[in-house]
């Protein structure tokens, strides 16, 4: 209860009125909280519909200076994974070490990149299996809830303000939730993402499909628990099968982020997905073939499209 209280009077700072920056907006639906956007690129009076009912976005709009970060409890991260770098360049000479930090993506290279950039910041990470899609420049719609899950990444002592903040996004969220084991929720759900996002990206499917390619399946699973293991997360094979089949069948109509990026001829999150487990796997000289043969034929065809996007 004090904890409500309190957190009502925290300043959050949103990175971008994207899709799951939106949400967020509408979520906290208060004046205090800043956007920090582009000069360029984005939109004029940002809304969000949820069931039909289309709500202008209430916030502060603002850019990045050391003044605007300095006011802030915490710094939403909701940008996708091949974002981060420049983003990174932004922060890293102006971001005071006393804001925590929230990353909520896809994949997990945005935490330790985040994490080399800002050691002392604190470090909160979150996970939203939310749905959202831009329908045009100005107008994001929820088209499925989700849950988000949010927890503290590293061990160091939790400071007031990133814990208050975090639990006044989550008691926002009508499926929020505080985690102890973030890593291994996150871990879990890179899994998932390690076999469904390539799959339906190279056979062009909607995820339901993917049950046709069990055999592959197993394959992933199999060299990405081994990776796991060498990061003391411990998952089964079988559950880990288990868990992915459930995902498959309950977003069985879905089309996967790593889909609609290619369908709209976008770059994909692949680097932060099957990038990062190939990077551990080589720390670790762990053996990845069906994970690094996926990951180069997904990079294959991203480069592909994108050169024909740019000419
Ligand atoms: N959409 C969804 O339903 C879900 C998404 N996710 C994950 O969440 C993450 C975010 O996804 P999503 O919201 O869809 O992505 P979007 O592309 O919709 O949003 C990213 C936003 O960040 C902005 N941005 C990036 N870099 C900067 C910067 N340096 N300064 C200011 N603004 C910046 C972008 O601006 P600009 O447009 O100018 O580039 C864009 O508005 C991804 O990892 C995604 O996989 C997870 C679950 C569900
Ligand atoms: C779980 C899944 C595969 C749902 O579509 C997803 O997270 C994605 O598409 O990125």
């Amino acid at each position: 209860m004090m904890t409500n209280i309190r957190a009502a009077t925290k300043k959050i700072g949103i990175v971008g009125f994207g899709c799951i920056g939106s949400y967020l907006c509408y979520l906290l639906d208060d004046k205090q909280t800043k956007v920090f956007v582009r000069r360029t690129a984005s939109p004029i009076k940002p809304t969000l519909s949820v069931d039909g009912e289309r709500k202008a976005l209430k916030t502060q709009r603002c850019y990045f200076s050391e003044k605007s970060l300095h006011a802030l409890d915490l710094l939403i991260v909701p940008v996708k994974s091949y974002q981060n770098a420049e983003l990174i360049k932004q922060l890293r000479p102006i971001l005071p070490q006393s804001i925590p930090i929230l990353i909520l993506q896809n994949g997990i290279s945005g935490i330790e990149e985040f994490r080399q950039a800002f050691p002392y910041n604190e470090i909160f990470a979150g996970i939203s299996t939310d749905g959202l899609y831009r329908q045009s420049i100005d107008s994001v719609v929820l088209a499925g809830r989700g849950k988000l899950l949010i927890g503290q990444i590293q061990d160091k002592k939790q400071s007031c303000k990133g814990l208050a903040s975090a639990k006044k996004l989550m008691s926002r969220h009508p499926h929020g939730e505080w985690s102890d084991n973030i890593k291994e929720q996150i871990y879990q759900k890179l899994l998932v993402n390690c076999v469904i996002n390539p799959l339906t990206f190279l056979y062009d499917c909607k995820n339901g499909e993917v049950v046709k390619y069990t055999n592959e399946c197993e394959e992933i699973i199999n060299e990405v628990l081994g990776v796991f293991a060498h990061e003391r997360v411990h998952i089964s094979p079988d559950s880990a099968l288990t868990r992915v089949l459930e995902v498959i069948r309950a977003t069985a109509k879905n089309t996967s982020s790593m889909l609609q990026d290619k369908l709209g001829e976008k770059p994909t999150e692949i680097d932060a997905i099957l990038g990062a487990i190939i990077q551990k796997a080589n720390h670790y000289q762990c053996p990845v073939k069906k994970v690094e043969q996926l990951y180069q034929a997904v990079k294959q065809q991203e480069q592909r499209y994108l050169n024909t996007a740019n000419r």
